[in-house]
């Protein structure tokens, strides 16, 4: 049952199904079925065989229907026949039967071989599904192997199969044919029974023979077929084999490819990475390389400043041979010289005993010096007072610009005769009208000369510092507690507020104001290693129209009044501004402000006139830590109005008024210097704001300097002598001692 069911199942197997493997194993299992009893198998596969596949078979059937009335029944009844009635048959007909199955047999087991070849040649051309190995390759040549074993069979057994009607059809004409191919005599008559037997039997030897030997070749087939099974056998177990093994290197393959695909991409990264790297390290070798050419540059300098080293190397080994020489000689002179230190070591030791001796001298000098300051300043008053406490210094300007193209710009009218610049001289002109009174002298040629001798004439050529030199002891004085009041007087444009104010943006030009701040700033400095120390306070009006104004304050148009104050008798103007001051640039800031303040205009004699009387006060407090002295000094330094005679002058309306209060204050300073010299009791101070402010800066207890500024003009000649004459009156007057305030 089994193998009807294997064979059912090949049979049903289809022809194109992939089943190589399965279908090689069942034609190898059929194989070794067929070498099982033969007959029996060649008994069951004769029914199917057609009876014309062999020109035998209709012999034997013959036979067979001549024994057997079987022998016409379908075939497929016949596979149901018993096999003993098979092996009677082989028995009884021998060879007949035997031969046709030995016929058949070959023929069935080529079909099946066929298809097993048709299979192995399908395995042989499908090799390579798993990889190309030695052992497939041997497996494939084996497979070849096989085929060509089976070809020689199929070769061999496969014949032309007679349609099974012809067969039938001429039975008669077979045998003929057969007995004639096998050397038969001819055809015997249908009543030669015999001889057709003997033909027969004769013909059935000879097959038997011919079977025979395809017996052996059938089991030297069968061995080879065996010996193929186990070939096959074997190589389907190494087909399995190699599809595990195919399988596995398939997913081997796999793994690989992945990791390929990794490794490439980490290549192509790794790639990329090193291209960058390239492109640095080309950049690193492009610098190295101008590196390399700047330092090849710096190497050849090198070199050549290496050879010039040494050269100088060589130059200086040279010399320092000379060197080592006067090395030696230096030595010598150095041990000496060390002796000599030595010795001038004592001495500075000596000299140095000696300057501490000389300190303590210098600082008892130092008390005697404090002593003699406070013995100098009385010495220094006492000298004052033999002067005088009103002093007159004249001074004339020079020409300036169209004034020189006359006389060639020569001062014919003034003289300064002596040599001690206390006189000056005018020339009275024939053609000058002056007041017989007035002369002094007649000269031949009938010129007057008047001569007025005053503590100091300054020539027109006389600079700021030379005048300031003459009056810097009486700013000392205000340092010392006195009241300083100078003064400047003289007709309009003669030089009074050059003289006092000067041109404060040029230092070679500067007045007595700033030159007298600039000293008492300076002295006081030094005067604090002595111990004293001063407070400053600075304040400026002008006295116009006979009102006082502040120079310096907000309230420019505000009227201020002079109050004296009870007990000290000082003069005092409230509202007005007062800065205390700490060095002299503050107090040049102050007078640059109050120059701009100032009342000014333009008159027929000067064209920036002032039309003003100016007051610069510093009040001065000093006080001595060391000696407990303490002083309070005033100094007053007055730009005053220019004088003019309003006739001459030319001036009218504004100017005019101008002109006669300045007249008229100015001729109250006068009345009071009279009143001075007279020693009346009497001294009218109150007569004008100006001898009022001045009071104390006037009087007994003050130190009064006057300036009397002459005009170089020939034309101002009266003018000028009525000035003179005014200050000459100022220079008579005795005023009394000085005091200092405490
Ligand atoms: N010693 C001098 N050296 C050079 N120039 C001078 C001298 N004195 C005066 N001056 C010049 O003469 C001109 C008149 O001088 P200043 O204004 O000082 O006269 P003043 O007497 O003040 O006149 P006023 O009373 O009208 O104000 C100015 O230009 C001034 O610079």
């Amino acid at each position: 049952m089994r193998k009807k069911r294997e064979a059912a199942k090949l049979d049903k197997s289809p022809a194109g199904r992939p089943d190589r493997f399965g279908r090689l194993k069942q034609s190898a299992h059929d194989l070794n079925h067929e070498r099982k009893p033969l007959a029996t198998r060649n008994n069951a596969n004769v029914s199917k065989l057609p009876m014309s596949s062999t020109k035998l078979p209709m012999s034997s059937s013959r036979l067979k229907r001549a024994r057997s009335p079987d022998v016409c029944e379908p075939v497929g009844k016949k596979t149901k026949v018993d096999h003993s009635s098979n092996d009677s048959l082989l028995n009884s007909s021998k060879r007949s039967v035997s031969s046709s199955s030995l016929t058949k047999a070959p023929s069935s087991a080529l079909k099946s071989n066929m298809k097993k070849t048709g299979s192995s040649t399908n395995l042989m051309k499908k090799p390579a599904a798993g990889p190309v190995t030695s052992r497939n390759i041997q497996t494939v040549a084996a497979a070849r192997n096989a085929r060509s074993q089976i070809k020689p069979i199929a070769n061999t057994v496969a014949r032309p199969k007679p349609t099974p009607s012809s067969s039938f059809s001429r039975p008669a004409q077979n045998l003929d044919s057969s007995v004639v191919s096998t050397g038969m005599p001819k055809k015997r008559p249908a009543w030669d029974l015999k001889g057709r037997l003997q033909d027969m039997e004769t013909f059935v030897q000879k097959q038997a023979l011919d079977s025979s030997s395809l017996q052996n070749k059938m089991s030297e087939y069968l061995g080879r077929i065996a010996l193929l099974e186990s070939t096959n056998q074997k190589l389907s177990g190494d087909v399995e084999e190699k599809e595990v093994a195919t399988k596995h290197a398939g997913q081997s393959i796999q793994e690989l490819r992945n990791k390929l695909s990794a490794l490439e991409q980490q290549h192509q990264e790794s790639k990329r990475k090193l291209l960058n790297d390239i492109e640095d390290l080309e950049f690193q070798k492009q610098t190295l390389e101008r590196h390399k050419i700047t330092l090849e540059g710096d190497l050849a300098a090198s070199l050549k400043e290496i050879s010039q080293l040494k050269m100088t190397v060589s130059e200086l080994t040279s010399s320092q041979a000379t060197l080592r020489a006067e090395l030696e000689c230096t030595k010598v002179q150095l041990t000496s010289a060390h002796k000599n230190i030595a010795e001038r070591d004592d001495i500075i030791l000596e000299k140095i005993n000696i300057i501490r001796m000389r300190d303590e001298s210098i600082q008892d000098y130092q008390m005697r010096e404090r002593c003699h300051e406070t013995e100098r300043r009385k010495l220094h008053n006492t000298i004052q007072e033999l002067k005088g406490n009103i002093r007159v210094f004249c001074r004339v300007r020079p020409l300036l610009g169209e004034e020189q193209l006359g006389n060639n710009g020569i001062i014919n009218h003034i003289n300064f005769p002596d040599m001690d610049s206390k006189i000056i001289e005018l020339d009275k002109l024939a053609d000058v009208s002056v007041n017989e009174s007035m002369l002094s002298s007649k000269t031949a040629r009938g010129v007057s000369k008047y001569e007025f001798t005053f503590d100091k004439v300054f020539k027109p050529e006389s600079s700021q510092s030379e005048v300031f030199e003459e009056i810097s002891q009486l700013v000392q004085s205000a340092l010392d507690g006195y009241n300083v009041c100078i003064f400047a007087y003289g007709q309009t444009g003669s030089g009074k507020t050059f003289t006092m104010e000067g041109s404060l943006d040029t230092e070679s030009q500067l007045g007595m104001i700033p030159r007298a701040v600039k000293q008492i700033f300076k002295t006081s400095s030094d005067l604090s290693s002595k111990g004293w120390q001063y407070v400053m306070q600075a304040s400026m009006l002008e006295i116009y129209n006979e009102t006082i104004r502040d120079l310096l304050g907000k309230a420019r148009d505000e009227k201020l009044e002079i109050k004296m104050i009870k007990g000290d008798n000082d003069v005092h103007v409230p509202n007005l501004t007062i800065f205390e001051v700490k060095n002299e640039d503050q107090v040049l800031g102050l007078l640059r402000k109050a120059s701009e303040n100032r009342a000014v205009a333009e008159t027929k004699c000067n064209e920036h006139s002032s039309r003003s009387h100016s007051v610069f006060q510093l009040r001065l407090t000093g006080t001595n830590n060391i000696t407990g002295e303490s002083c309070k000094g005033m100094l007053n330094l007055v730009d005053l109005a220019g004088s003019e005679k309003v006739k001459d002058s030319g001036s009218e309306g504004l100017r005019l008024n101008e002109a006669n209060k300045i007249n008229s204050s100015l001729s109250h300073l006068q009345s009071v210097f009279l009143a001075l010299t007279k020693k009346d009791k009497h001294i009218p101070y109150r007569n004008s704001k100006l001898t009022h402010l001045l009071q104390n800066s006037l009087g007994g207890n003050s130190k009064t300097l006057m300036f009397v500024n002459v005009s170089p003009k020939e034309e101002c000649f009266s003018e000028s002598l009525t000035s003179l004459r005014f200050a000459t009156t100022v220079n008579q007057c005795n005023i009394g001692t000085a005091q200092k305030k405490k």
